[in-house]
């Protein structure tokens, strides 16, 4: 499939009698090509383990006792789901900054990726969930399992852009984005979440973000910006777009030592890609953060 086709091959999948527009901008075609394609290791099998597939990184201490020791088969299995695990925990984390949330309310995932998040999010609050992703093949297999969970009427993810989604206005109870706000501008983001959001609602952001206490993006940063065609954005970008929309911050958690341990245990197993040196280097040199920050919307 092309991003040509984007908009047309899934109104015909869903059955759908409406016009979705393909991409909005020819960047927007890259990035939906992108995970239309891609396919790696370190995600489909973390995601096998369980059945929730993730496209973000770990946080919390390694448990070595789970992992035991040695090499082979068993040692590797285990290291997956220890990998796993950490990103779950990532995911459970931003979770527990949503606030309280009520079975009849509905919460967005702006970038949702294969929908781990979305499937964790209604299994704890009972919610509707609705995700939004570039990508229709991500859309496809975020609702295949929604379907295979039998959650298909509270999880749904669409193909569609996070700036301009066709949701009510003031109707969402929370709203979140896990490691994807690298892919857009903040303003324009900010501006959508803002807009979307009920007046008291909570939006929270799990990011990698470069340190204004560094100068300027590290060669580290910019080697992430060209390993996953993103465009990582300061700590002082995300506080400042946030208040120029309403979104107040509640929390600021800096999660880098947090994070190190998962990718330290990752840079030894053999489902590396080549982009973990880069990660570690920066977390240690202070150049990158990984943050969550948790916003009122007011
Ligand atoms: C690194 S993945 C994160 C996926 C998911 N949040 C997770 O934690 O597993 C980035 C996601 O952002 C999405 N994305 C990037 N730009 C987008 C845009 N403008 N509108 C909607 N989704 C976008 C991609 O399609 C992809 O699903
Ligand atoms: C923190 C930053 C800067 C994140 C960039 C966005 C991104 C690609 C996240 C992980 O996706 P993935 O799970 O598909 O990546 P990988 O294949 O490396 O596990
Ligand atoms: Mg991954």
């Amino acid at each position: 499939m092309t991003s040509t086709d984007l908009g047309a091959d899934v109104a015909a999948s869903s059955g759908a009698a409406m016009f979705i527009p393909g991409p909005a901008t020819p960047y927007q075609g890259d990035i939906a090509r992108y995970w239309d394609r891609e396919a790696r290791p370190v995600n489909l099998r973390l995601g096998d383990v369980d059945g929730l597939y993730h496209h973000h990184y770990g946080i919390g201490d390694v448990d070595h006792t789970a992992l035991g020791d040695g090499d082979g088969c068993a040692y590797e299995k285990k290291l997956i789901a220890e990998l796993h695990r950490l990103e779950s925990a990532q995911a459970e984390l931003l979770l527990d900054h949503l606030g309280p949330i009520e079975r009849d309310d509905t919460l967005v995932d702006a970038g949702c990726g294969r929908g781990g998040s979305m499937v964790m999010a209604h299994q704890r609050f009972g919610c509707r969930v609705e995700g939004v992703t570039l990508s229709a093949k991500q859309a496809d297999f975020a609702n295949q399992r929604a379907r295979e969970l039998g959650i298909e009427d509270h999880v749904r993810a669409r193909v569609c852009n996070m700036l301009g989604t066709p949701f009510e206005t003031g109707r969402a109870a929370a709203s979140w984005n896990n490691e994807s706000s690298m892919y857009v501008d903040l303003e324009d983001l900010f501006a959508e979440h803002s807009r979307i959001l009920t007046t008291g609602g909570r939006y929270v952001t799990i990011t990698g973000c470069w340190n204004p206490r560094y100068g300027q993006p590290s060669k580290y940063v910019s080697q992430i910006n060209a390993h996953f065609e993103c465009n990582i954005h300061s700590r002082r970008e995300y506080l400042r777009a946030m208040a120029d929309h309403r979104l107040v911050p509640q929390a600021v958690i800096d999660l880098t030592p947090a994070t190190l341990p998962y990718w330290e245990l990752r840079a030894t197993s053999s489902l590396v890609t080549g982009i973990e040196k880069a990660f570690i280097n920066s977390y240690k040199d202070g150049s990158f953060q990984y943050l969550l920050i948790a916003a009122d919307r007011v």
